[in-house]
């Protein structure tokens, strides 16, 4: 089992019956999703709301109700993956694309459990290059305050065209180099117009589990 499933595993053990799970995105969430469906065949009853319409497909598919956001209070866990995680917990997320939809759900959530291998561990976030949800519009002056604050933003491409999300918008890539100040950038990134949400997720989690490719698992 890679370093992704075995922290993926271990995550779904804390699901229980009755829940409402949030669905994340990604290579780590995807055998999560697997993992819930597994467990469902053993007879766990759950629904899920899903932080993208590829993690929500493949749920259907795999036979995991999805609830309406219309009917539902609160999510008791949402399951995620990152693309860094510092010492003090502090969160880089989007290099799917999908930092939107999954803040959204982590925020609304009772429990946020990152699941991640060990590649993903930092001392300080920045070395992977922040994503930053930007709407279409005047996009070229957005990247340009991006830019102000000091970083060298890259609009995400796909196939020659601008990545598009599940939103309608774009991603600025912006390589920091190392983030000083996680929540200090956080707000100055959402006093920018036309940023919608960054990948940056700043003490929203207390939970998160590490695989590693010798097989074993730790809990930060
Ligand atoms: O937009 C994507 C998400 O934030 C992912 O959870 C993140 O990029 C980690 O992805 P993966 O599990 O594929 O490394």
């Amino acid at each position: 089992m890679n370093a992704k499933q075995l922290a993926a595993e271990e995550a779904v053990t804390h699901i229980e019956d009755g829940m409402i799970v949030g669905l994340g995105t990604g290579s780590t969430s995807y055998f999560a999703i697997l993992g819930l469906a597994a467990r469902m065949k053993e007879g766990l009853r759950i629904q899920a709301v899903a932080s993208s319409q590829g993690s929500e497909d493949l749920a259907r598919q795999l036979g995991i109700p999805i609830l309406p956001f219309s009917d539902i209070e609160a999510i008791d866990v949402t399951i995620d993956g990152a693309d860094e995680v510092d010492e003090n917990f502090n969160l880089i997320k989007g290099g799917g694309g999908a930092l939107l939809r999954e803040k959204i759900l982590a925020a609304n959530s009772r429990k946020f459990i990152v699941i991640v291998d060990d590649s993903k561990l930092v001392r300080r976030l920045g070395a992977f290059s922040l994503p930053v949800e930007i709407i279409p519009f005047a996009y070229e002056l957005t990247m340009r305050n991006l830019a102000a604050l000091d970083c060298k933003p890259t609009l995400r491409s796909s196939e020659g065209k601008p990545f598009v999300t599940d939103n309608g918008n774009y991603i600025a890539d912006c390589a920091f180099g190392v983030i000083e100040s996680p929540a200090e950038l956080s707000n100055r990134l959402k006093s920018i117009p036309g940023v919608v949400e960054h990948g940056l997720f700043v003490k929203m989690t207390e939970t998160v589990i590490v695989g590693s490719g010798e097989g074993t698992i730790a809990y930060l």
